[in-house]
């Protein structure tokens, strides 16, 4: 008899999402995302980080002051898709941990994604998420929080012949 606790779609796609957030160096929120196509294949993943040759030592980490994190870095759902190398992201779906915000929720649009599984919306009454669900419901765009069965999913780099 095949194995029944296998993990859904769902959750493995969140689950590279969050993975891709544990390389954030955000003090604060780490995000990721992974995006898929329809055939359930994985398309793309980005976390929030600071572009390309931008050094993570350099630029500033803080949420206030006069000088903060948020000119600078590039949310998890931009790079997932910039990550994506030119593949058609028509009809796919984004797997993000946090719900994206109105910059983002742009990019998603006009490359064709057509779905956002989220698990959080901490800022849910924040004026970029407001703008962002705004968008998002005038352009299609479905939106849904992923309720996972399980709390955790624990991965061990130990051999284990239960895993
Ligand atoms: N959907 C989102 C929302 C936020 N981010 C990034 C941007 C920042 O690095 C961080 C938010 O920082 P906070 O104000 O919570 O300290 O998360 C993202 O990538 N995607
Ligand atoms: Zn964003």
């Amino acid at each position: 008899m095949k194995r029944q606790d296998y993990i859904s779609w769902d959750e493995y796609f969140m689950g590279v999402s969050l993975l891709a957030a544990k390389r954030s160096k955000d003090p604060n929120t780490q995000v990721g995302a992974c995006i898929v196509d329809s055939n359930h294949v994985i398309l793309s993943t980005g976390y929030n980080g600071f572009p390309l040759g931008c050094s993570d030592d350099e630029l500033p980490w803080a949420r206030t002051g006069e000088d903060t994190k948020y000119p600078y870095v590039v949310h998890a759902e931009l790079n997932a898709i910039l990550n994506s190398g030119g593949k058609s992201l028509r009809d796919a779906t984004i797997y993000v941990g946090l719900f994206p915000c109105n910059e983002c929720a742009k990019a998603i649009i006009q490359s064709g994604i057509r779905e956002v599984v989220y698990l959080d919306d901490k800022y849910a009454n924040a004026k970029s998420t407001l703008a962002s669900k705004r968008l998002l419901s005038m352009a299609g765009v479905k939106m849904r929080k992923l309720k996972p069965r399980e709390k955790t999913l624990v991965l061990s780099f130990e051999s284990n012949p239960d895993r």
